[in-house]
């Protein structure tokens, strides 16, 4: 199984707990790895026969101007069914941190992985 990359995806959403949260914008980065097989892409040069990077990317900005969770737990399993549901996704291992949000470590955040690995 190949994996389709994208890394550090810098996403604004209103995410948390508390009530203060729930009145601004916040910084999430979002790590993907998506299973896909590459092979048909590569062979014919077709984005076609791919996960195309690029509107994933933009699907998933959409998707976080448009919803609004408590915990970034929820917003990553929107996100991976989301990616099954409209691109297909097979197998995600999705990591997605929000930065300061505790103020002595770089990030906290979580990581899911969700379908089957092949190959
Ligand atoms: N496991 C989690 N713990 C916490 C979350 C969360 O989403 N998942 N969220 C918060 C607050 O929103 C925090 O980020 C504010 O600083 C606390 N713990």
């Amino acid at each position: 199984m190949d994996t389709v990359l994208i890394e550090g995806l810098a996403l604004e959403a209103v995410i948390g707990v508390y009530k203060w949260e729930q009145q601004i914008h916040q910084r999430l980065l979002l790590d993907l790895e998506l299973g896909c097989d590459i092979a048909r892409a590569a062979r014919d040069d077709d984005l076609s026969a791919t996960l195309d990077y690029a509107a994933i990317s933009a699907r998933l900005q959409k998707f976080c101007n448009e919803h609004r969770f408590e915990l970034v737990e929820t917003f990553a399993e929107r996100m991976a069914e989301l990616l099954q549901q409209a691109f297909g996704v097979t197998w995600v291992r999705l990591t997605l941190r929000k930065p300061g949000a505790v103020v002595d470590a770089a990030f906290v955040g979580i990581r899911i992985e969700r379908g089957q690995r092949e190959g």
